[in-house]
């Protein structure tokens, strides 16, 4: 397999499993708290969480804006699972939407009381966006360092970035000095139709020993829309179910086999049972190279894009 699955390979629990696929709780503070005024603890997404730490994740993605930390912590709890035999992590929001934190420390130590736990397994910076109005001060560097002195102080395993373009990680390398303080971590909106969140910043990370983390792994199948309507034909439609027919495996499995394959680690949310469960199933078989580059070329036949539209639809950033 190609060198940067041995990346994947390299991110533990603190104690020693390896770490599954991520669960994201975007999605649902997306669909369910974001429409409702009450900061409440939201039992569905407690038992879709309950649910997937059953099945086998032992992998969660959280983030500051996504005020889902109390949901992980109520999941874990009920779930029985020794936190050291888990993989919780989230993110620093640089003043997007409504601020929650001044800075990443004050940021940090708020995950870390609301999660119930002494330490995260994997922290990032949510996007390299940071405004002087929306920010309070804070810059890329600013945070970097400040994700850095988390590290050192044992408040968190690893550090990462999410959302950044090569030059936002240039940056950190600057302020990192040695690559033991570089991101290990770049978590990017990636499909077949999005092959390259940014100009070259897939290869870019792999060069540079960080692992790429794919958000929205599974957006060819449900969420490709133009202008808010639903698009039915795009190039993939019967190329995956075509697949899905040979290898005995559905088309969701076929794109989590794919992007894995890739060296890049899924993080993907279900609420159904039998999805959650075959989403852990793509372990046992192997995509040929010949369906890997088909995908790949079907799918730089079409754009779409899910996330954070109008930062990077700028021709530079393409
Ligand atoms: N860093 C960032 O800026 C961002 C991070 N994220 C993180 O990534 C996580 C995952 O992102 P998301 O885009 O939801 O990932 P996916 O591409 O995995 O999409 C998940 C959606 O797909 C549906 N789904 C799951 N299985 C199937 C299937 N077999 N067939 C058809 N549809 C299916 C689910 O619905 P159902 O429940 O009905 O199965 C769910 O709504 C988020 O929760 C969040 O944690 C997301 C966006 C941005
Ligand atoms: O999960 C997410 N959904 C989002 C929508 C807009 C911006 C960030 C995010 C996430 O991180």
């Amino acid at each position: 397999m190609t060198k940067s699955v041995n990346l994947i390979q390299n991110f533990t629990t603190k104690s020693g499993k390896p770490i599954t696929f991520g669960t994201g709780t975007g999605t649902k503070w997306q669909n369910l708290k974001k429409s409702r005024d009450v900061p409440a603890l939201t039992e569905e997404l407690v038992e879709a969480l309950l649910l997937a730490l059953k099945l086998g994740y032992n992998h969660i993605d959280g983030a500051e804006i996504y005020t889902t930390h109390e949901e992980i912590a109520e999941a874990v709890k009920r779930s029985g699972i020794a936190r050291e035999d888990l993989f919780i992590s989230s993110k620093y929001n640089p003043g997007f939407g409504e601020i929650k934190s001044s800075n990443a420390t004050e940021a940090i130590d708020k995950a870390l009381k609301e999660l119930n736990t002494e330490y995260l397994d994997l922290y990032l910076i949510h996007a390299p966006f940071f405004t002087p109005e929306g920010s309070n001060g804070e810059t890329v560097e600013s945070a970097w360092q400040r994700l850095i002195d988390a590290k050192k102080a044992g408040k968190v395993r690893n550090i990462g970035v999410s959302n950044f373009r090569v030059e936002d990680l240039e940056r950190t390398f600057k302020v990192a000095g040695s690559k033991e303080f570089y991101p290990k971590v770049n978590q990017i909106e990636f499909h077949p139709y999005l092959q390259n969140q940014s100009k070259n910043i897939v290869q870019f990370a792999a060069e540079n020993e960080i692992l790429t983390e794919a958000y929205g792994p599974l957006s060819p199948l449900f969420r490709i829309k133009k202008d808010d309507v639903v698009i039915e034909d795009h190039p993939l439609v019967s190329y995956l179910p075509e697949l899905s027919k040979k290898y005995g495996k559905t088309p969701a499995q076929i794109l989590l086999r794919y992007t894995y394959q890739k060296g890049i680690l899924p993080v993907t949310t279900s609420s159904q049972e039998e999805r959650i469960k075959q989403s852990l199933e793509v372990y046992n078989f192997e995509l040929e190279q010949a369906d890997i580059d088909e995908i790949d070329r079907l799918g730089n036949l079409f754009h779409f894009r899910g996330f954070f539209i109008p930062l990077y639809e700028k021709p530079e950033s393409k």
